[in-house]
């Protein structure tokens, strides 16, 4: 057994996201034979865990219960799944705009139940993991902890109904960034830099630029200025990027488009 785990966890789903944690947990010291994956279509699992269609015959209920299906199947899995669960059992549900009143609809034993918004990088351990809990125990709570830390940024939400704007900013996020990594490859290669040399150099940018910003004191505008001399090439890039709040509003616009998406899957999950 790790320390990170007292008891079997069974991760419903392990597609992009739920085999994203995975990896993560395992790379954090949990031993893989406290895994069961259910998951009729799960490929490339990580060697070790047990793989099966369904929850086990044998009747035990799961220590924890991390649901990671699309939330259109939530009422799929959902009939198969919640008689197995007990009172102790921690339902941990990545599922985005999925509220905790709608899983306790269909999960009706567990007293705990965390929302957990994660973002993809948590395989490598530098994941951003929003936490929202109802019904902890302290001992809840705690493992919550410390099956998120190992995975990156852990942030406890207090109020339920920002978790769709937190969807929109790190949970989608990832992919927000990777389209602005490709634009400016693109960017960087109509200007004459070969294709493949321009990729490398966009995301080794990318990577020192957030590092920078993660580890310095001072703000992302400070540290834009640092880099744009008076008179220089990057004040006029950045005119255009700020021009009459272009990048601003771009992000606006995509972040609430995600939020108002994210909003429309909790009204289905509540049957409306
Ligand atoms: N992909 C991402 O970056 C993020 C995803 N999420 C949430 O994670 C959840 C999963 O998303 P993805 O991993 O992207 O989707 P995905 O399609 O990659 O994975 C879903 C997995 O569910 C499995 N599955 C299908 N039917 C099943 C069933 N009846 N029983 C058990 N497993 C079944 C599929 O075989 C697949 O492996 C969604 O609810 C999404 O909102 C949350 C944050 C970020
Ligand atoms: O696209 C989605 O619905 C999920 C939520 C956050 C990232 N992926």
């Amino acid at each position: 057994m790790s320390e990170l785990l007292e008891g079997p966890l069974w991760l419903v789903g392990a597609g992009n996201m739920g085999g994203a944690m995975l990896r993560g947990w395992l790379a954090a010291g949990v031993d893989p034979r406290q895994v069961i994956v259910i998951d009729p279509a799960a490929k490339d699992l990580p060697e070790g865990v047990i793989a099966l269609p369904a929850p086990p015959p044998d009747g035990a209920a799961p220590a924890v219960l991390v649901l990671a299906v699309k939330p259109q199947l939530l009422d799929v899995v959902a009939p198969g799944i919640a008689p197995a669960l007990e009172r102790e059992t921690l339902l941990v549900s990545i599922l985005a705009g999925v509220e905790v009143a709608s899983l306790r609809q269909r999960f009706p034993h567990p007293a705990g139940v965390v929302r957990v918004m994660p973002n993809t990088p948590v395989a490598i351990g530098k994941g951003v993991m929003a936490l929202h809990g109802s019904g902890l125990s302290a001992d809840a709570a705690a493992l919550a902890e410390r099956l998120t830390r190992p995975l990156g940024l852990v942030e406890w939400i207090e109020r339920e109904d920002q978790f769709d704007a937190v969807t929109a900013l790190s949970g989608c996020g990832p992919a927000f960034l990777f389209r602005f990594i490709d634009a400016m490859a693109d960017a960087g290669a109509a200007l004459g830099l070969p294709a493949d040399q321009a990729a490398r150099l966009a995301v080794a940018t990318v990577e020192g630029a957030a590092l920078l910003a993660a580890r310095s004191d001072e703000s992302p505008a400070i540290l834009a200025d640092r880099v744009a001399s008076p008179g220089g090439s990057t004040r006029e890039g950045m005119n255009v990027l700020d021009k009459d709040g272009a990048i601003r509003d771009l992000l606006a616009r995509t972040l609430a488009a995600s939020a108002r998406r994210n909003a429309e899957m909790a009204a289905a999950a509540r049957g409306e």
